[in-house]
């Protein structure tokens, strides 16, 4: 069943219609001002359609043509929306305000008060239970609110660039929890970023205009794209490798340390932006990066940056860059990557066979 979602909004020129199956995350990605909010207003009821019809798990969430108008209360469609800010009551504890959402539908407080603390553990937060909201940073409040979201065990959960807000020496980890706990989960995702798009959904849709302009499931989108948006998907560089005793190693020779605790030989995948690898004639490895020495194949000029692929990557440079270092096909360089801008996870097959273990990020 899932969710069937069918909608426009005159007012805002927004025709929309897409299918979540059960258990599926898909991804809505679009610039500024395609709609993406919109979907979400209109899935929580914050909004209502000038008509169109949605349906989640064989209930109706709205239902708006020229001779009928119902429309589910919000709190009542078994939706829970993250939003960008944790937006926690101010007044409660991380563990009432978790166990509130279960406690306002008729939980007794003692269950309730143990569901919330189950989630407080699950999303690493347990020993902040009795902290207010203005006693934690920004990472543990969105911790705290994931946990409060997914509290009432909702039927779908919507996330609104969930990361965007946070300081990024803290997203791979907040990513990787969230790609955990969306195992199996239905949910919707906006955001601004291929690489959470890559991560953490099975499929993508892209907005544009009010309009769905490309569909697919995630690696389909990677590998054809037809849309800007597609293309910047299609930019963030892959390299399939392996989990070694002290870390990543991948194909093209690139090693990575990594803290988890998977067992050797689980399947890796690294995902790095083009914007950065830095190339160079020649590099000192140092120890907190990673380089790999390779021939130029390509130089491609895309307006502000200039490309260079090699060893199956794809580097940005800028152009002024890419002149006074002579960047052509076939001459050597350096490529070379910091390892704090490489996320390395398992393939979703390794995750789905190894429970719920997930790769620490490169740093
Ligand atoms: N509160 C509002 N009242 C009227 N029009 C709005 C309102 N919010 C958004 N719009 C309009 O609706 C359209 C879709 O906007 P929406 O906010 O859904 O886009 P978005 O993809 O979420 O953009 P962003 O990435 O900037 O958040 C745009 O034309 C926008 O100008």
């Amino acid at each position: 069943m899932g969710l069937t979602f069918a909608a426009q909004l005159a007012e805002r020129d927004v025709d929309v219609r897409f299918e979540v199956a059960t258990g599926e995350t898909l991804a809505v990605l679009g610039p500024n001002g395609a709609g993406k909010s919109t979907v979400l207003s209109l899935l929580a009821g914050l909004l209502a359609p000038t008509s169109g019809r949605a349906d989640l798990e064989g209930s109706v969430l709205f239902d708006v043509g020229a001779s009928r108008r119902t429309l589910t209360e919000p709190r009542e469609r078994g939706i829970s929306l993250l939003a960008q800010e944790a937006l926690l009551f101010p007044h409660l504890s991380a563990l009432e305000n978790v166990a509130f959402g279960p406690r306002s539908r008729g939980v007794p407080r003692t269950a309730a008060r143990a569901t919330a603390l189950g989630w407080l553990e699950r999303v690493g937060v347990a020993e902040l239970v009795h902290r207010r909201p203005h006693q934690l940073s920004g990472g543990q409040a969105q911790r705290v609110a994931l946990a409060r979201a997914l509290a009432v065990e909702p039927s779908l959960l919507l996330l609104d660039e969930p990361l965007a807000a946070l300081d990024v020496s803290i997203t791979p980890t907040m990513r990787l929890l969230l790609r955990e706990v969306l195992q199996g989960r239905t949910a919707v995702i906006v955001t601004h970023d291929p690489l959470d798009a890559f991560l953490l959904a099975d499929r993508v849709l892209v907005l544009e205009g009010g309009r769905i302009v490309e569909s697919g499931a995630t690696a389909e989108v990677l590998t054809r794209p037809v849309t800007a948006f597609g293309a910047r998907l299609a930019g963030l560089n892959l390299v399939q490798g392996r989990r070694t005793r002290t870390g990543f190693a991948g194909g093209n020779g690139i090693e990575v340390p990594l803290a988890d605790r998977l067992p050797e030989g689980t399947a890796l995948v690294l995902a790095v932006r083009p914007a950065a690898i830095s190339v160079s004639l020649s590099s000192h490895p140092g120890a907190d990066a990673a380089v790999v020495r390779a021939e130029i194949d390509d130089v491609e000029h895309r307006g502000d940056l200039v490309r260079i692929h090699a060893a199956g990557l794809a580097a940005d440079v800028a152009p002024a860059d890419a002149v006074a270092l002579g960047l052509v096909p076939g001459i050597a360089v350096d490529l070379r990557i910091r390892h704090g801008d490489a996320t390395v996870y398992p393939t979703r097959r390794e995750q789905q066979d190894s429970g719920r273990s997930t790769a620490g990020s490169g740093r």
